[in-house]
């Protein structure tokens, strides 16, 4: 009963003695019913104005001297909704807004470095930050992963995964990836074929690095279903490790649906680690990251004191099969978003400029000496010295990683008139280094010539934040380089792909990574004779 109705109800009371004494008693109590719940409602009340002003004048004093909304518009919840669906003009727009900017979303107060120099400062500077993934990430990637040590428990895990990007172990898994390409490029043709003309590809480039990267983690171990289906699905993981979403992980949410994927290629992982392990147990070669991995689990415990090998230099001890599964699966959701996001690029950009084709496919047929079936090996693939070019103006022109969260792990005296205060989400920006006018002549122009040897941009590699600088660089740069240049150029000499060129095609959509907002509508057909240019 409402209180309204507890008051009509004492009214109508017939008034004899004890009705009258038992009218008051319920009167007394109504009013005391009545006093206590307004005295809640104020209560409520004044909790939550006192929270809302809280709120304000925390970040007042969080903001500074920093660009950034003098209040926030929205109490509490700050600009949620339009982080929910970001744009990347409006991140740009806050990168204009000031060297140090910020923002505060729910709890979270974020600051954002624009410039190089600032970018360079926070990835370097340990003992003040620390990587920050989204909080659902630590649930998906699990608390015990190796991404989320921090100081000298992080260099020394990192160092025992150096061994597992050498130029040598890169020479092994690069015929996997030619695998990989040739069937993945025959059925770009027949999807084109049986689509009766142009489609848009880049769920197709998702599908192929992902293929690629699993045959280049796992080799043989796993199988080609597995594969499909870790594929096909693998976006789920992204949608749920969205820089802003819900914390907790309900049913049947983004988040629900991408740790169920995490989960099972993990079980996927960890069961290929075994067969690894089997495999060099019998002495087998070394065919893939896994198998390297193992290799030089069994040769550090094979090495004596005095070898002063590789073994030594990596420092690796023996690692467990979820420990092998929890780091594989960090690879591959590292590499998953900013090999896709780099590959559809590429594709559009050189479907967009004939000349750049011309001049791929004029070195392709020159390093390869006229035998264009020649397998790739990393000696042919260093060689491609104007594919390798385009490949990095395309890393510079449209960066795969704009932002990398970090997170301050104490008051973080940045500049001379400001702090970030501990606590806080700092956010090293890569883009405007990559578009910086002063370094790079027209930013905003694809020019593959400016990274000849010597040149303004190859001599300015403090600019060059494409994989992040400091402690946690990106482990797969030689990596990426290496595929995405033998890939480019293996595609430019066998197939033609025309791009179907949209309002959107230029436009930028941001979903993790960054790619062109109509998805590079495109059609692939095979070139009837390589050897010709
Ligand atoms: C175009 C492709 C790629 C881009 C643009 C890229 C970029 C980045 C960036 C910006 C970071 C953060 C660096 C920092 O905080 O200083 C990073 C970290 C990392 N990347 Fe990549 N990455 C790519 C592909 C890959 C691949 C293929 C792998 C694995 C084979 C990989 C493995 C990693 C790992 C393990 C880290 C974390 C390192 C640590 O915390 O110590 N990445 N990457």
């Amino acid at each position: 009963m409402s209180v309204e109705n507890a008051s009509v109800f004492t009214d109508q009371l017939p008034l004899d003695a004890d009705n009258l004494s038992q009218s008051l008693t319920s009167s007394l109590i109504v009013q005391a019913i009545v006093w206590s719940r307004s005295n809640v409602w104020s209560l409520v009340l004044t909790v939550v104005v006192g929270l809302l002003i809280y709120d304000q004048i925390s970040y007042i004093i969080k903001k500074g001297s920093i660009a950034g909304p003098k209040f926030k518009v929205w109490p509490v919840i700050g600009p949620f909704l339009e982080s929910m669906n970001p744009k990347f003009e409006e991140y740009k727009a806050k990168w204009d807004s000031g060297p140090l900017s910020c923002v505060s979303v729910f709890h979270k107060f974020v600051v954002i470095a624009s410039n190089r120099d600032l970018a360079r400062k926070i990835f370097n500077s340990p003992s003040y930050v620390k990587p920050c993934v989204v909080d659902v990430a630590i649930k998906l990637l699990r608390p015990t992963n190796w991404v989320f040590l921090d100081g000298k428990a992080h260099v020394d895990y990192r160092r025992s995964l150096n061994g597992l990007f050498t130029r040598q172990a890169l020479g092994v898994y690069l015929p996997h990836q030619e695998t990989i390409y040739d069937k993945y490029f025959e059925r770009f043709v027949a999807l084109s074929k049986s689509n009766k003309g142009p489609l848009p590809f880049m769920p197709e480039f998702r599908e192929l690095n992902c293929a690629v990267s699993l045959r280049t983690f796992c080799g043989e171990y796993i199988t080609e279903e597995q594969v499909k289906i870790i594929s096909d699905n693998y976006y789920k993981i992204t949608a749920a490790l969205e820089l802003v979403n819900f914390p907790i992980i309900l049913p049947f949410t983004k988040t629900w649906y991408g740790k169920k994927i995490t989960d099972m290629t993990m079980d996927i992982f960890a069961k290929c680690a075994q067969m690894a392990k089997d495999h060099i147990a019998q002495g087998g070669d070394v065919t893939c990251v896994m198998d390297a991995w193992v290799k030089l689990m069994h040769d550090s415990k094979n090495s004596t004191s005095d070898d002063n090998d590789e073994v030594k230099k990596f420092l690796v001890r023996d690692f467990t099969n979820k420990e092998i599964s929890e780091t594989i699966f960090t690879f591959l959701f590292a590499s998953q978003d900013a090999s896709s996001s780099a590959t559809t690029w590429l594709f559009q950009i050189i479907a967009d400029r004939p000349d750049v084709m011309a001049k791929i496919r004029e070195e392709q047929l020159r390093v390869r000496d006229g035998d264009v079936h020649r397998r790739l090996d990393v000696d042919l693939v260093e060689s491609m010295e104007y594919t390798r070019m385009v490949v990095k103006e395309a890393l510079r022109y449209r960066p795969p990683v704009t932002m990398v969260p970090y997170v301050a792990k104490k008051s973080y005296p940045i500049s001379a008139d400001y702090t970030i205060p501990k606590g806080a989400m700092v956010i090293p920006t890569l883009y405007p280094a990559l578009h910086d006018p002063e370094v790079y002549e027209n930013p905003d122009e694809f020019i593959p010539e400016r990274w000849v040897a010597n040149s303004p941009a190859t001599n300015a590699a403090k600019n060059w934040l494409v994989f992040g600088t400091g402690p946690h660089v990106c482990l797969g740069q030689t990596y990426v380089m290496l595929n995405l240049t033998a890939m480019m150029g293996k595609a430019a000499l066998f197939y033609d792909w025309k791009h179907t060129v949209t309002e959107k095609s230029e436009n930028i959509r941001v979903f993790a990574t960054i790619f062109p907002d109509d998805d590079c509508i495109l059609e692939f057909s095979k070139r009837a004779d390589p050897t010709k240019l």
